[in-house]
């Protein structure tokens, strides 16, 4: 059989995250990250066969940083040629409304990734510049762009269109787009499996809780409603990022406090959510603190939970008929507080956790809900790589 292994990139503004996986068997043959890019010292996670590397070279930008990847896969393996690489798959944060599935990547389709940039400005950047300098590294093979919000391209008109000027919606491309996307699709897959049931049949709410956070209603396996909107901004409280505010906040914050248009943008991105909150954006340290005893923490962690249950509560009236809630990404993967707290009392809505089946942890799909529940509560993890590698090996070849 052909070789279906499929170097994945996923570069985000200041690290790259890179797998080496086969997207037939879902081995991964190695896999890294490069963090501090642009600092004064860079660090280099590899893992492969041959066992873990960590270093600490400079890594002033995204090309030294993929020379080094390159470099470090050369040295520690295995070697690209090796291992039968038969493409280089990129994540891509916004597709706007141009990309409703993966697409090769040539010169136009990273003019429109850029195009895109405004809006999704922490992510398609990097995104962009991950694949600009990929395709001078490794000319000789096809490129892949995998969109996050190509999955949500079915959702219905109700779902994606803003109450705002019609016209000026329309101009300017405003509507809801949706990321996460890949995670959700993948998810989607996992979950019905695991559940028996055929997609095309199964209604889910998927909450992928990383470092963005996001809420989906899957209607049928297709998207029907997401939190995330026009950008990556909407919705569930994040690590650094606001979600839904009053928009009325941010006339109040330039008229009487006088904050630029750019201040305020780097206000909701980089400098809100748990961390505005209370410090910190990882969760694993809002808990540290929350158990110390630290009021700001306690009550970060109260307002993400409380806004994750707002979102459950307005997708089962908009599915009406639920088969499972499932928690993904870093968080819904590992926190059972979180999830204990974002469904808690909903037994008449047909929601219920078994908590010692919360408490216990794995790598694979598992349920959280008592047995014979209205609706199951499951924990998936979540792969973006592996579909990424997927839907690439599905366009070349
Ligand atoms: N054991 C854990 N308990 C609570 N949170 C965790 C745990 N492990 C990871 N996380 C959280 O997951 C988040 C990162 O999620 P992840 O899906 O890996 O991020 P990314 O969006 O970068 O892919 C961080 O907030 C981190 O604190
Ligand atoms: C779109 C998005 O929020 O992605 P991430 O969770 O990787 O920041
Ligand atoms: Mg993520």
């Amino acid at each position: 059989m052909m070789s279906a292994t499929v170097l994945v990139l996923n570069c985000g503004s200041s690290s790259i995250k890179y797998q080496l996986i086969d997207a037939h068997d879902a081995r991964v043959l190695a896999r890294g990250l490069m963090e501090r890019i642009g600092e004064e010292t860079g660090h280099v996670r590899h893992e492969s066969t041959e066992g873990v590397v960590q270093q600490d070279p400079q890594l002033p930008d995204h090309e030294s940083a993929l020379k080094t990847m390159l470099g470090t896969l050369e040295e520690h393996g295995p070697r690209l040629s090796d291992a039968g690489v038969v493409a280089v798959g990129h994540r891509v944060v916004h597709g706007g409304e141009r990309f409703s599935a993966p697409v090769r990547v040539d010169d136009d389709v990273e003019r429109t990734i850029d195009e895109l940039s405004a809006l999704a400005p922490l992510h398609n950047p990097p995104n962009l510049a991950g694949i600009r300098v990929a395709r001078q590294v490794l000319p000789d093979l096809p490129h892949v762009a995998v969109f996050d919000t190509a999955f949500h391209q079915t959702l219905p008109p109700v779902a994606y269109t803003y109450a705002l000027d019609r016209e000026v919606a329309a101009q300017n491309h405003v509507r809801r787009y949706g990321f996460h996307g890949t995670s959700v699709a993948y998810v989607t897959k996992e979950a019905s499996r695991f559940l028996e049931r055929d997609p095309a049949r199964t209604n889910l709410i998927i909450l992928h809780l990383g470092n963005g956070a996001s809420a989906t209603a899957v209607r049928g396996g297709k998207s029907a409603d997401t939190s995330m909107g026009l950008t990556p901004l909407e919705g569930l409280v994040m690590g650094t990022r606001s979600g839904d505010l009053d928009p009325g906040i941010l006339f109040h914050l330039r008229r009487e406090a006088g904050w630029s248009v750019d201040e305020l943008d780097d206000l909701l991105n980089r400098r809100s959510g748990l961390l505005g909150l209370c410090g910190v954006n990882d969760m694993r340290e809002v808990q540290r603190l929350a158990l110390e005893g630290d009021a700001d923490a306690r009550l970060a962690r109260d307002v993400y939970c409380y806004r994750i249950r707002q979102y459950v509560g307005a997708y089962l009236a908009v599915l009406g008929e639920t088969h499972a809630v499932v928690f993904t990404g870093g968080v819904g993967e590992n926190d059972a507080w979180v999830r204990s707290h974002s469904i808690a009392g909903m037994r008449q809505l047909g929601i219920e956790i078994d908590h010692v089946r919360n408490a216990s942890r794995g790598e694979r799909p598992r349920h959280i809900s008592p047995d014979g529940a209205a609706t199951a509560v499951l924990v998936v993890p979540t792969n973006e790589e592996l579909e990424i590698a997927r839907q690439s090996v599905a366009l070349v070849t």
